[in-house]
């Protein structure tokens, strides 16, 4: 069986393989290296062979899990690296290294998908927008806070925005002006989500026309979700790329 890692800055996306990729027989979420390893300990019949991770984390923090992994599983463990050019797409940044990884993946998911123009849309702790042109060339992208990170700084800067998660959940199950501050808030940065994808989708328009694919994924992707009803929701899309950019065989 083959683990799959995606550690984003926030939760860590884990998904189980059988050897023929074919099939996806676990997956979860994970707050720790710890919780993962309790997960993975937990599932019945597990037989790890290989393992493979993307990490937008500093190195010694996926170091540190790479070994851990090694240490209970005995897993060889391939990670993902940058690269100019990778499956038709290449990369845009003036110093390629720089992209991150969860993006560079999610972009050759996208494009080995649409095999054409994408715009993709990834909401995690950062939602970031890729633009990759009919060609492949990445035009570059934007990098804004994501729903964590607007929520938190809302919570941590002011006194009287206090609220708990529940609360946050059934706030966002409407989008009319809130009369709580807990549905003031969530309404409020959900609305500038979908600002964010009405913008992105308005700039693609302007370079390829009706003429690409909208990807959306990542943890908050279903908040977007209206505001591009022509989109593609895929939310293992980094795993795609991953494949591609560390294949087993
Ligand atoms: N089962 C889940 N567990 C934790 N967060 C979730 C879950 N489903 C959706 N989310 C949302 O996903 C967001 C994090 O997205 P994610 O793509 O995992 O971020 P990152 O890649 O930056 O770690 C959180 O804001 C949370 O609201
Ligand atoms: C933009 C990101 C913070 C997004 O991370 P995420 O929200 O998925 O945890 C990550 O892709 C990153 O650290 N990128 C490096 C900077 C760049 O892409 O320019
Ligand atoms: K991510």
């Amino acid at each position: 069986m083959i683990l799959e890692l995606d550690c984003g800055n926030s939760f860590i996306k884990w998904r189980v393989l059988e050897l023929s990729e074919a099939t996806v027989r676990a997956e979860g979420i994970a707050g720790s290296d710890i919780a993962l390893i309790d997960s993975l300990v937990a599932l019945p019949g597990l037989l790890l062979t290989r393992c493979r991770l993307v990490s937008v984390r500093a190195l010694e923090e996926t170091d540190k899990l790479i070994a851990a992994l090694v240490a209970a599983f005995g897993v060889a463990v391939s990670c993902a690296t940058s690269a100019q050019e990778m499956g038709g797409v290449r990369n845009g940044y003036e110093d390629f290294q720089r992209l991150g990884m969860d993006r560079w993946l999610a972009m050759l998911g996208a494009f080995k998908l649409a095999s054409g123009a994408c715009l993709v849309l990834d909401f995690g702790t950062a939602a970031t927008a890729d633009f990759i042109g009919p060609d492949g060339g990445h035009l570059g992208g934007f990098i804004c806070p994501g729903m964590p990170l607007m929520r938190n700084q809302l919570r941590t800067h002011t006194r009287k925005i206090r609220y708990d998660d529940a609360a946050a959940e059934r706030a966002v199950e409407r989008l009319s002006p809130g009369r709580t501050t807990v549905e003031a808030v969530e309404r409020g940065c959900t609305l500038m989500l979908r600002g964010f994808v009405l913008t992105q989708l308005e700039l693609a328009r302007g370079y390829w026309g009706e003429d690409f694919t909208v990807f959306l994924t990542g943890g908050d992707a279903d908040l977007v979700r209206d505001a591009a009803p022509q989109a593609r929701l895929v939310p293992d899309l980094v795993f795609v790329g991953l494949a591609m950019a560390c294949p087993l065989s």
